[in-house]
């Protein structure tokens, strides 16, 4: 098991300002599994993802990362946010040069494997380019080979495509998905977008409204590759339409 969030609570303030975010909830990755959690806007998403990277700590229970006990603890993951967190001052090679360096590469190798990723993205030729000059849907798709070559044994990407315009957003959860389905790791994404969740996902957790519990689990019936087609496929709208009518609920 990549990842086992076991009844996380978290409660901020005390006395009668205290307020409950999440409500003792339990989320599991399998190792090689990608997973989504849907749920509106404040229920806990990003709370419970600072409580799995162990910058919060969690009022009650436990995180579990490749089978070692981390409540409380970083270092476990790798991360994606949702808007660059490329450093400025490093040329994109660098970038992800560096984070291999860190995580224990020599750096003949952080190099070699940073030059085959790249150009296998499609990106060879900006390897030298600073950030600057990268488009959204490019720095993304850095962000996300960064993550991927770190050796954490769980992904954790927070609405990774939300600042990308529509066009763009769709062709990197095309790119996204061929990526993941050859490298399988173990990811777990939130997103606003039930589409985006069951396009990815091996399995969808919806979220209620704060404070936020497991609706519902779906696990995700269509077979990889997964194609652009799908979109338009009666049983993937089917689903869509379950997912956003629980979300709906008051
Ligand atoms: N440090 C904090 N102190 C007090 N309240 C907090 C703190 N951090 C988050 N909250 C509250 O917890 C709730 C959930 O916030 P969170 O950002 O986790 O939600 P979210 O589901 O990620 O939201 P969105 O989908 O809009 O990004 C919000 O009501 C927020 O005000």
């Amino acid at each position: 098991m990549a990842l086992k969030a076991e009844r996380i609570r978290k409660r901020f303030g005390n006395g009668d300002a205290a307020k409950e975010v999440l409500g003792g909830l339990s989320v599991s990755v399998g190792k090689g599994e990608f997973v989504s959690i849907v749920g509106p806007s404040g229920s806990g998403k990003t709370t419970l993802f600072k409580i799995i990277g162990g910058l919060e700590p969690p009022t009650e229970g436990e995180v579990w990362i490749g089978g070692k006990k981390t409540t409380g603890e970083r270092g476990h993951i790798s991360y994606v946010p949702q808007q660059s967190a490329l450093l400025p001052w490093r040329t994109v090679a660098g970038n992800i040069e560096l984070s291999l360096t860190i995580s224990g590469l020599d750096r003949r190798t952080a190099k070699r494997e940073t030059k085959e990723w790249l150009a296998r993205i499609g990106l060879g030729e900006y390897a030298d380019a600073y950030p600057h000059v990268l488009s959204g849907g490019m720095t993304q798709r850095v962000s996300f080979l960064r993550a991927l070559l770190a050796p954490q044994p769980l992904m954790l990407l927070d609405e990774p495509f939300g600042a990308l315009d529509a066009l763009t957003r769709l062709q990197m959860q095309q790119w996204l998905t061929s990526i993941w389905e050859e490298s399988r790791r173990s990811v777990l994404l939130v997103t606003h977008s039930i589409e985006e969740a069951l396009y990815l996902s091996d399995r969808v957790i919806v979220l209620s409204a704060s404070p936020a519990a497991v609706l519902e689990e779906f696990a995700v019936p269509f077979p990889r590759p997964r194609r652009e087609a799908l979109w338009t496929e009666p049983a993937f709208n089917a689903m869509k339409q379950r997912i956003y009518e629980l979300l709906r609920q008051p």
